[in-house]
């Protein structure tokens, strides 16, 4: 009488266990899928890539820069790299005043340079701007129409390139002077902030706390032209007395307030007319013994133009020859009193000034010198990274570079352009001017300079700052993105799918109590 009971119920629980079964099943694929679908949906997309174009119009020459980045990041600090520089064959443009339908077909083959570079589906949206710096700010002041005629031929060739053209403008010493500052200290990466240090990946221990180092760090920039320097730093003493000298910025969230002052005139060339142009007033005859040259150069100066410069025309004198000759002494300590005079420290108005009554307050912080400070330091093996030399040991070395007789320097030189070569004494010593009279760096704080060429690829100087800030690239607030890396993301969700299949389990075994288990429990 029992056996078609039990034979009715076990068909029943069979059932369900096998509903049960398909279920679990379900839920396992469920599980997986949702795994399958995280991973692939958040994989990192295959890189978009954007460009721009930034050609630096300096008084000696002109390059163009070439930046990319990946789109998605566009506002992450350091994302931005330059990919290529092409240095434009011949003067800067402003040596083009007497013929400026030149200066703009001057700028071709570079642009053909960057239409290689740059894929040509992407020509049309890139963005291409030209600043131009100290030479043509020269220029406008002595022949404005010129400096228009020039600049109108650039941006002519700039429009007819195939990509989008932004504009091209002298910039002023400031923005020089700012961007500089900012390219530094984004390409350094000091304006990271902790969530950001948090949020990549590749950021090892090390990485994390040297950037910890850096948040509230920022350091300042030297830039040594041709015709003008930058001397631009985050100061905590900053007073109002000279609003001109002051910027304030807020990036990623903080606020900088940051001085800065360029000098027209101290680039090292006009540094050098200036110098010429103050020896021209006592000089006996057209022969002029020169300390700041080797012993045995000579050089030979055409007086016609040498005042008609900005930099020279206070110092015009009538001069019985048309012609000087430079002969170097090679002597430092003559050349070193002899360039202190370009520095004017006998009247300042403010609480603290550098030289010519500018004010300049405390220097404060670490300094990354580049440009001509970089190229002329770098010659004399005096860019001593990590451990930047003392200055005594730099002085010792320049002195010793200026006392070498021309012919020497230039068979252990050979293959360094003559023009750069005879200028390095002249330069070493102007530089050290400069930063001790000029801006009263003294042994203490000198190690605080360091000479940088580039920061990983690209180069310093003023042209990734202003791109950056003309593209919006560099946000005032911390911009929002994912509170989780990639990595711990997908990390996350196998976590959450494993608990679910072990509740899934657990609630399973918990409803039909399997007899294997049963037993092992009583
Ligand atoms: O900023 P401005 O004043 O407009 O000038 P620039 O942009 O043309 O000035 P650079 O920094 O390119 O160069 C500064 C000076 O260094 C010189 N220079 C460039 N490369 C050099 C090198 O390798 N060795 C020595 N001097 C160099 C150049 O001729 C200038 O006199
Ligand atoms: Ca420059």
């Amino acid at each position: 009488m029992d056996e078609p009971k039990v034979t009715g119920t076990k068909p029943k629980m069979s059932s369900t266990r096998m509903i049960l079964l398909i279920l679990a099943f379900l839920s396992t694929l469920a599980v997986i899928a949702l795994i399958a679908v995280a991973v692939t949906q958040n994989q990192p997309l295959p890189e978009n890539i954007k460009y721009g174009i930034v050609l630096d119009a300096g008084s000696s020459h002109t390059n163009l820069y070439v930046y990319e980045w990946p789109a998605e990041k566009e506002n992450d600090t350091g994302v931005v790299k330059q990919v290529e520089v092409c240095k434009v064959e011949g003067p800067g443009i402003s040596g083009y005043s007497h013929a400026p339908e030149k200066a703009g077909p001057s700028l071709e083959q570079c642009l053909q340079q960057a239409k290689e570079v740059i894929p040509s589906a992407q020509h049309k949206e890139t963005p291409v701007y030209l600043g131009a710096t100290a030479g043509m700010r020269l220029l406008r002041l002595q022949n404005e129409s010129a400096a228009d005629k020039v600049l109108s031929s650039v941006g002519n060739t700039l429009r007819s390139a195939p990509f989008n053209f932004q504009g091209a403008r002298i910039i002023t010493g400031q923005e020089e002077g700012a961007y500089g500052w900012i390219t530094i200290n984004y390409l350094l990466g000091n304006f990271k902030q902790l969530i950001n240090l948090l949020r990549a990946e590749t950021s090892g221990w090390k990485k994390l706390l040297h950037s910890l180092k850096s948040l509230s760090e920022t350091s300042g920039a030297l830039d040594l032209g041709g015709a003008s320097t930058q001397i631009t730093f985050v100061s905590k003493e900053l007073t109002s007395e000279s609003p001109e000298n002051q910027l304030y910025f807020r990036l990623y969230g903080k606020d900088y307030q940051v001085y800065t002052h360029s000098f027209l005139c101290y680039g090292k060339d006009q540094a050098l007319q200036q110098k010429l142009a103050r020896d021209l007033q006592t000089v006996e005859n057209s022969l002029l013994p020169d300390p700041c040259f080797h012993k045995g150069y000579e050089r030979t100066i055409n007086i016609s133009d040498f005042f008609k410069n900005p930099c020279t025309s206070e110092k015009k004198t009538q001069l019985p020859f048309s012609q000087l000759y430079i002969k170097g002494e090679g002597d430092y300590q003559k050349c070193r009193e002899n360039i202190q005079n370009l520095f004017d420290k006998s009247n300042c108005p403010y609480s603290s000034c550098s030289f010519n009554g500018i004010y300049l307050p405390p220097l404060q912080g670490d300094f990354g010198a580049f440009s001509a400070f970089y190229f002329v330091m770098n010659f004399l093996n005096l860019t001593s990274e990590p451990n930047p030399l003392a200055l005594n040991k730099v002085t010792s070395t320049i002195e010793r570079f200026c006392a070498r007789p021309w012919q020497e320097v230039k068979t252990a030189y050979h293959h360094i352009k003559e023009k750069y070569l005879s200028e390095y004494c002249f330069s070493g010593i102007y530089i050290l001017s400069l930063l001790e009279n000029g801006y009263e760096f003294t042994e203490n704080n000198w190690q605080m300079i360091h000479f940088l060429g580039k920061i990983e690829s690209s180069d310093a100087g003023w042209t990734l700052g202003y791109m950056l800030n003309l593209t919006n690239m560099i946000p005032a607030e911390e911009p929002a993105g994912p509170p989780l890396s990639h990595g711990s993301y997908v990390g996350l969700m196998v976590l959450c799918s494993l608990v679910l299949v072990s509740v899934l389990l657990f609630a399973w075994l918990l409803l039909h109590k399997p007899k294997c288990l049963q037993k092992g429990i009583v």
